[in-house]
């Protein structure tokens, strides 16, 4: 599966990768927020290369101009509630797509293990089309799954982009194995050593929905 890792590169998507780990930044939600949804920018910029592009005639004022544009259908497809302001990131390049919507989150039971629970999803058709998977954290890889086997009951894509920000070795190796025999790709920002007791990526960020969000009960 072709992956990419953007933190292994110079660019300026490494300070906003800083600043989402950075608890003295961390207090700003708003600016986290918005340093999600612009790495969603720059990676949907990223993406738009590897798609299908076709000529087209435009009528400018002056004459006719000749452009090649992207000519796959896409869909950005996130998973709630993290994957919302990389969601919007994604969605302020790719205005025309699609759009689909999964429910993902961990269910404890008393012994602290967990269950990811999947109980919404709202979905066009994927037959065929190309599926931006976006969430900014990729910890066992369990959400991804259970994710994307939901959606698939809306068809198959052609191609599906997994966009996250902040995975572990692990979650990379599982989505990998998972996604082995599939039309897909992989982009990070960041690719972390460890998964600690409860599964969050260490040292990653924390909890990326209460950061985004605020805490829930
Ligand atoms: O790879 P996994 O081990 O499945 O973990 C990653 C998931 O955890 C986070 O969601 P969370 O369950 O915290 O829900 P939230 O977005 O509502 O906070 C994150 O947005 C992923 O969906
Ligand atoms: O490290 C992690 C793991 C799961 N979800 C998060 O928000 N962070
Ligand atoms: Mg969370």
């Amino acid at each position: 599966m072709q992956t990419t890792i953007f933190n292994q590169q110079q660019s300026i998507f490494n300070r906003y990768i800083a600043e989402i780990r950075d608890t003295s930044i961390q207090t700003d939600p708003m600016r986290f927020r918005r340093n999600i949804e612009r790495m969603g920018e720059i990676l949907a910029y990223e993406v738009s290369k590897e798609l299908a592009y076709t000529e087209k005639n435009v009528v400018t004022p002056l004459g006719q101009a000749t452009e090649i544009v992207p000519s796959e259908e896409v869909v950005v497809a996130s998973i709630l509630r993290a994957g919302l302001p990389l969601h919007q990131g994604v969605l302020n390049y790719f205005d025309r797509s699609e759009n689909a919507f999964v429910s993902a989150y961990r269910k404890y039971n008393e012994k602290g293990d967990f269950d990811i629970h999947i109980e919404y999803i709202s979905s066009p058709s994927l037959d065929g089309k190309t599926v931006l998977l976006c969430d900014p954290m990729l910890a066992t890889g369990t959400s991804i799954e259970l994710a994307y086997k939901a959606l698939l009951h809306r068809g198959k894509p052609k191609h599906v982009h997994i966009i996250s920000l902040i995975a572990s070795q692990a979650g990379v190796q599982y989505v990998q194995n998972m996604f082995n025999d599939e039309p897909a790709t992989l982009w990070l920002g960041a690719v972390d050593e460890e998964l600690n007791a409860k599964s969050y990526i260490v040292p990653g960020l924390g909890d990326a929905g209460d950061l985004a969000y605020g805490s829930k009960i």
